[in-house]
């Protein structure tokens, strides 16, 4: 079956025009161009054409078909746009559109582009046939609705439409995204997944198909502060927090984040921690007195789930900005600010005690909790965007020329695209195996077994972005530090992996926990 581009231009849509009558206009305020089989004239937009006008008028360019130089400059995305699609006017006669996007949904050609579960051919003892749809709808959904948002917002720094968060609330992606359990029991969900069939593999490809986008400030904007924030609440608050938090937080109605990060402590959250939450002769609240940084969505949140301590020890305080002495500031960080992180100030801020989150002096389970579930969420991220990354590789290898050739016709070029992509193949197959037995273990059973394999999952797979993001922006040199361009997806990948390597652990401290966790294992009596 023909494409719908192929069925409009049989339908006569373009008008159809000789390339001996293209070739006739081919100078200033008279400039037609080939892209593709279609004629753009460019007489008007020569003058605004940010790569200038005299390349235009280059006598292989002017009145010519310029296709492939087209491809060495600009992303294809250049020419879907509306006002760029507007400088048509015709079609070369006798030809036909060849380079035609995939639709919406669309699974990747480009070698690699997927991991093996969704190549055509390939086997995966994990994947059912749910799983498929949910990843084909979930694609679909990204490419048609946040897509476009999340291009949007990672430029212009502002907070992600709340329309689109409720949207997501109401198909039941939010809920999704705290991943299997009670909380999905009687719930409508998206793609029509029964709540018994969803598990750790459905809620991994909800995380990469969010990925694909590539905004990677916005990935953390779009309800970050509540996959790290919101369960603590879920796990160890009252019925009353319950009712009055999870609801709204899912619905898109209110935003929460999660604010243990000081600039005293890092990841050394119980020695350094100065946050203070003093309660009152009869105990009805908490006046909290502190600073938290690096609180990812903290600039829009309504609550703040915080980590303190009191007379008693550590502490969880669920802090409803509402409840006055509660001020925000935006960080400027690497990525966008989109994220809204935020510098954290308390300043005599009074809780009521309602808002305490587990027992008092028993604060440090509750902060623990959720720490091997918020880094196998970014293990999917950080894995899933490598990948992506090794794809912009492919396209850009095998598009570019250099010598006459396209560069991927050059030895070192493959030596680099097979070690990147063979540390992407080997970290999602580790990852698949961890999610697999997640799926096998119940909470208290990942803690004592999986903290060890996901600390050092997580910090492997940052050290492979390292090496994605440093080979990247070598294969595209200038490209790949330009933020606009060819290479604004690598540019973006290489100002922020980073992010992942640092937040829920720096990659030593997990490095490091991954063995300790081993060693409490260790066999005393065997010996070399
Ligand atoms: C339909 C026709 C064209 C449109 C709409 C167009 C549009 C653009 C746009 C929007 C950019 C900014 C960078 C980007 O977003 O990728 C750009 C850059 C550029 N364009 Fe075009 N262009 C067209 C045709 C051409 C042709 C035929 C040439 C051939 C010489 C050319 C050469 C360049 C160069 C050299 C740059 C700078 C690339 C860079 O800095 O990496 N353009 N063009």
């Amino acid at each position: 079956m023909s494409s719908p581009q192929a069925q409009q231009q049989q339908a006569g849509t373009f008008k159809q025009i000789d390339a001996a009558e293209v070739a006739k206009h081919n100078q200033k305020g008279n400039l037609w161009i080939v892209v593709d089989s279609l004629i753009y004239d460019l007489s008007k937009f020569a003058a605004l054409h940010p790569g200038g006008e005299a390349v235009l008028y280059d006598e292989e360019i002017a009145g010519q078909d310029a296709t492939e130089t087209f491809f060495g400059l600009h992303r294809h995305e250049v020419l879907l746009r509306p006002q760029y699609k507007r400088l048509i006017i015709g079609q070369v006669a006798g030809e036909e559109q060849q380079i035609i996007p995939p639709p919406p949904g669309a699974p990747s050609k480009i070698p690699y582009a997927e991991p093996t579960w969704l190549q055509e051919k390939y086997h995966s003892p994990y994947f059912q046939d749910h799983h498929r749809h949910l990843q084909r709808e979930m694609r679909k959904y990204v490419d048609e609705h946040v897509h476009e948002v999340a291009q949007r917002c990672e430029a212009n720094g502002k907070r992600p439409d709340v329309e689109l968060v409720q949207q997501m609330g109401k198909n039941g992606i939010n809920a999704m995204r705290m991943g299997p359990g009670k909380h999905l029991q009687g719930r409508k969900l998206f793609a029509g997944i029964k709540p018994e069939q969803f598990d750790y593999f459905c809620e991994m490809i909800i995380t990469q198909e969010l990925v694909r986008m590539g905004a990677r400030g916005f990935g953390d904007a779009l309800q970050g502060g509540m996959v790290i924030g919101l369960p603590p609440i879920m796990n160890f608050g009252s019925d009353e927090l319950k009712k009055e938090i999870i609801e709204p937080v899912l619905a898109g109605e209110k935003f929460i984040c999660l604010a243990i990060t000081e600039a005293f402590a890092g990841s050394d959250i119980l020695g350094g921690l100065r946050t203070y939450a003093k309660k009152s002769e009869d105990g009805s609240h908490y006046i909290v007195n502190g600073t938290k940084k690096w609180i990812t969505n903290g600039t829009f949140a309504d609550y703040f789930t915080t980590a303190v301590k009191t007379d008693e020890g550590f502490a969880v305080l669920c802090i409803p900005r509402s409840c006055g002495g509660v001020e925000t500031k935006q960080i400027k960080t690497s990525y966008s600010t989109t994220a809204g992180t935020a510098y954290v100030t308390f300043d005599d801020a009074k809780v009521p005690a309602k808002y305490l989150v587990g027992e008092e002096g028993a604060g440090i389970p509750v902060i623990l909790s959720n720490f091997n579930h918020e880094r196998w969420v970014m293990c999917c991220s950080t894995i899933r965007a490598s990948r992506a990354i090794c794809a912009q590789l492919m396209m850009w290898t095998h598009q570019r020329k250099a010598f006459g050739k396209p560069i991927i016709s050059q030895p070192v070029i493959r030596a680099k695209l097979a070690s990147l992509i063979s540390q992407c193949e080997a970290a999602q197959a580790w990852l698949e195996n961890v999610t697999y037995q997640m799926t096998k273990m119940d909470y208290f059973t990942q803690a004592q077994h999986l903290a060890g394999q996901i600390a050092l999952l997580k910090s492997w797979s940052t050290r492979v972005s390292k090496d994605v993001a440093d080979h990247s922006v070598n294969i595209l040199g200038g490209r790949g530090l330009t933020q606009s361009g060819m290479g604004s997806f690598v540019e973006m990948f290489h100002r922020t992996y980073k992010f992942d390597a640092v937040l829920g652990g720096s990659e030593e401290i997990l490095a490091d926990l991954g063995i300790r966790q081993a060693l409490r294992n260790y066999p005393v009596n065997e010996k070399l």
